[in-house]
């Protein structure tokens, strides 16, 4: 199986060329890739699938018909072989993935993902800019960790987030072990963020996501807390540290672009057993 091996704020992902759909990609192989001492290792994987051979196995939800369009399907998968919707890291990292492959002829392109198209920006300095559509802010959500209690927003920026402020620098908390979540707030699970305005302007960010367990950066997540930084009807651009590097947000009336690093450090071969 051919394979190749990035990141993005060292979100790093296992990514898997299947331009036609050939692969059975079941969640115990997508677990064997991700491993990290008996695999590949990575937070996910990205399979590089046509939109059209995955139509032929999977019918979208109503909200993300917008994908059919794109002729490049981000098909991603949790390390512990679960779907998500989205993934803000992962699609710059597949658009660096397309870029390298010679697969993409433009700068801008339109890619699909489990939460309907998002057109994705390769520029020329080595950053991607994702059009992340909307965030869009749920009301108070709690998650129950270590024994004490997180407070924060829902943000749905396609998958589902807990956003939540604290006062003390985010490099204290324990994330080590899975907060849990009211099922009725999250029936789907959710991935939990805790946040601080560490300057003006500047947000950092640690997470704890689902299906991967604590990860240096996620997209979606920074997206989330950037959302609920910015007071309500309002525009923002926010710096975002996360354990990773930095991305940067952009809020205004259109919706929300994120805008970050994505780099192919490994091309090979997998041997699974
Ligand atoms: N790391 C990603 C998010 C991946 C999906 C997430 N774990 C979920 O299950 O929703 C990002 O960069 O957004």
């Amino acid at each position: 199986m051919r394979f190749a091996k990035g990141h993005g704020t060292e979100n790093d992902f296992v990514i898997l060329p299947d331009p036609d759909g050939l692969l059975e990609l079941d969640p115990t192989t997508v677990a064997a890739l991700c491993d990290r001492r008996a695999g590949i290792g990575g937070d996910g994987v990205l399979r590089v699938v046509r939109t059209s051979a995955l139509l032929k196995t999977e019918t979208l939800a109503e909200s993300a018909r917008s994908a059919e369009r794109s002729e490049w399907f981000m098909d991603y998968r949790n390390a512990d072989g679960s779907l998500a919707e989205m993934c803000g890291n992962g699609i710059r990292v597949f658009a660096r993935y397309l870029v390298m492959a010679g697969l993409l002829e433009t700068d801008t392109v339109d890619i699909g993902t489990r939460a309907g198209a998002r057109s994705v920006t390769v520029e020329p300095d080595g950053q991607v800019t994702v059009d992340m559509g909307v965030a869009r802010r749920l009301g108070e959500g709690r998650a129950r960790i270590g024994g004490g209690e997180l407070v924060g927003e829902r943000v749905s920026v396609g998958n589902p987030h807990l956003a939540c402020p604290v006062e003390a620098p985010v490099s204290g908390l324990d994330l080590s072990v899975a907060p849990e979540v009211d099922p009725g707030q999250f029936p789907d699970g959710a991935n939990i963020e805790v946040f601080r305005e560490a300057a003006p302007g500047t947000l950092e960010m640690r997470v704890h996501e689902r299906g991967s367990g604590e990860t240096r950066s996620c997209g979606t997540g920074i997206v989330a807390v950037a959302a609920a930084a910015t007071s309500p009807g309002e525009g923002a651009t926010w710096r975002v540290r996360v354990p990773g590097g930095e991305c940067t947000v952009f809020l205004d009336a259109d919706g929300v672009r994120l805008r970050g690093p994505a780099v192919i450090v490994a091309e090979g071969e997998a041997h699974l057993r």
